[in-house]
Order: C-alpha cells, then sequence, then structure tokens
C-alpha cells in the first residue's frame, strides 16, 4: 500500500510532511505526520514515534509540542499517527470525548462491535512501521517511542512488550495503570468485554512489569503536579509503587513538576528532555543544524 503525500512544510531545515493510507487493519483512510529532518534527504535516520491522547489527530503533538526544533538537533524523525480510526461510524463511537473516536487506547478490540476497526495496538506496532521504514528514509534499527496521557499508555505498554523494536519509551502524564481508572475501565470493559478481565493486563503498565521481567527498562517519565487527571486517572503513584515492590525503581526515572498540567505547555516546556533520552538510547549525535 503506498502513501499519498497530502502536505509538505519545510520546517528546522527539513520536513513536516502529512501522509494518507488505506489502514488494512483499521479498514479505513488515516493519515499520520511526520517530521524528517534534513539528514534524511540523503541517509536513513533514526525516529520517535508519539502516541497521542484523547481527543487528539496526528496534529496536535506536530503543531504543538516544538519537537521538531529538538528532533532536528539530533538528525531525528518524528511520526505522528492519529489515536483511532476515522472516516466510520459505529453507533456509540462519538457519544463522549474519552471513548471511540479519538480514543482507540492502542488495544485490538475484541468485541465484535468494535473488533473489526478498533485494531490501533496493531497499527501502530505491525502496520504504520511496516509501510514507514519500507517507503521513508527511516531506519528501522533505531527506533523508539513515546506519548502523553492515553498516548504514555501506548507507547509504555508497546515498548515493555516489544523492547527489541522500540528500543527505549518516555512518557508526558501516561495512563499507567488503567485497569484500575475510569478511562481505561471504560474503554476496556467496551473494547474489551467484561467476561475474562485478565486480558485486560495485557494493555497495562503495571501488571506488564510484573510479568515481562527480562528486560532491564530505561524509561523517562514526567508527570505535572497540577494536572486535573493526576489523582483519578494516571495513577502514577501505582507505577511508582510496583517499580519499588518488583525492584524496578532504577528502570525508571519519573519526575513530578511542580505546578504543571495535563496540556501541550507542559509537554513543550520538557520536550527537550524526551528527545535527548531518546537521542541518547537511539546514538543520534546533536548535529549543526543550519536551517
Ligand atoms: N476535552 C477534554 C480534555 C481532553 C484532553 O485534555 N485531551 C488531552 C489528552 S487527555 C488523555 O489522553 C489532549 O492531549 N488534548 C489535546 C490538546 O491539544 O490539548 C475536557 O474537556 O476535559
Amino acid at each position: 500500500m503506498s502513501l499519498k503525500e497530502i502536505s509538505r512544510n519545510k520546517c528546522f531545515g527539513g520536513h513536516v510532511v502529512k501522509y494518507e493510507h488505506h489502514s488494512e487493519e483499521l479498514d479505513c483512510t488515516m493519515k499520520f505526520n511526520v517530521f524528517l529532518p534534513k539528514e534524511a534527504s540523503e541517509n536513513k535516520v533514526p525516529a520517535i514515534y508519539f502516541l497521542s491522547g484523547l481527543t487528539c489527530t496526528e496534529d496536535n503533538f506536530i503543531q504543538k509540542s516544538g519537537a521538531m526544533a529538538e528532533a532536528a538537533k539530533f538528525g531525528i524523525a518524528l511520526i505522528a499517527p492519529d489515536t483511532s480510526p476515522r472516516g466510520i461510524s459505529i453507533d456509540g463511537d462519538s457519544d463522549s470525548w474519552d471513548f471511540g473516536t479519538g480514543a482507540g487506547f492502542y488495544l485490538d478490540a475484541t468485541e465484535p462491535k468494535w473488533a473489526k476497526h478498533y485494531r490501533m495496538y496493531s497499527y501502530i506496532v505491525k502496520e504504520l512501521p511496516h509501510l514507514v521504514h519500507e517507503q521513508l528514509a527511516i531506519d528501522e534499527s533505531r527506533v523508539s517511542i513515546m506519548g502523553h496521557s492515553m498516548g504514555g499508555h501506548g507507547a509504555l505498554t508497546i515498548h515493555i512488550k516489544h523492547p527489541t523494536q522500540f528500543k527505549t519509551a518516555s512518557a508526558f502524564s501516561p495512563i499507567a495503570n488503567p485497569i484500575n481508572c475510569p478511562w481505561g475501565q471504560k474503554a476496556f470493559s467496551n473494547y474489551l468485554g467484561t467476561d475474562d478481565k485478565e486480558s485486560w493486563k495485557k494493555y497495562d503498565t503495571v501488571e506488564l512489569l510484573k510479568t515481562h521481567l527480562n528486560e532491564r527498562l530505561n524509561i523517562l517519565i514526567d508527570v505535572g503536579t497540577a494536572d486535573g487527571f493526576l489523582e483519578r486517572e494516571l495513577l502514577i503513584n501505582k507505577l511508582e509503587e510496583a517499580t519499588k515492590e518488583l525492584g524496578r525503581e532504577s528502570e525508571f526515572k519519573i519526575r513530578r513538576q511542580d505546578g504543571y498540567d495535563h496540556s501541550y505547555f507542559f509537554i513543550s516546556t520538557f520536550i527537550a528532555d524526551h528527545i535527548k533520552h531518546h537521542a541518547d538510547v537511539l546514538a543520534a549525535k546533536s548535529v549543526k543544524n543550519k536551517n
């Protein structure tokens, strides 16, 4: 399946390109944005996938995070997918902002009503990398993943399950223990059903830490102390407790940033630290960027 370019803007010496394609996994037309640094015109470059949060499209991160300035310094590509299947209509998919459209939760639904289209896990882990790495100048041996909120949950769970494919992860304000918070319970009960709640655990960072013990992780997490979702939805304290109980504290750098909220103002403040974290792991050296 070929990618159709629908817009291109020069940015920090490279380009932000929006692509459209048919997704076999999601059975619909999808869009995503890529920042290709100028180095990509000559060589394959390392890349960071960014998974966005509830209500987002492929545009929020690219337009609001300020990440391209930082990625350009290291010659790193950024890949920003959408957050759910689009252009389809399923009864109940638009009733609330935290479920359905814009809220795919990076899982493969098993409930028949949702299972045909809501396969964001397979889309992010398999289909999108296959398309992107085949058709763009991306070095697939140097790829990592980051995300925000629902996308932070996606980035952490996908990295823990695929540490070889995605070499590291970082997250802003991730939903760390979705099986125990209202957003996660609403999504998982609808997409995965309530008969087998054990199946929910394969999409829960706290639970995955208990079962995926072989890989030593190196994950950066930032969360704002003034984040209105911190106590009820993100449950970062549950993640901290689990890392302590499992003796895995050293695998996580969890920073509570004083007075910051859940917004992209917070993300843009600390994005440079996150890009640096990924650049270190992906061995992307700082380059002089003459725009
Ligand atoms: N509409 C909601 C707020 C929704 C919201 O805050 N979405 C966040 C992600 S939340 C977790 O996944 C977001 O990134 N929004 C996009 C943006 O550009 O800010 C409400 O009314 O509270």
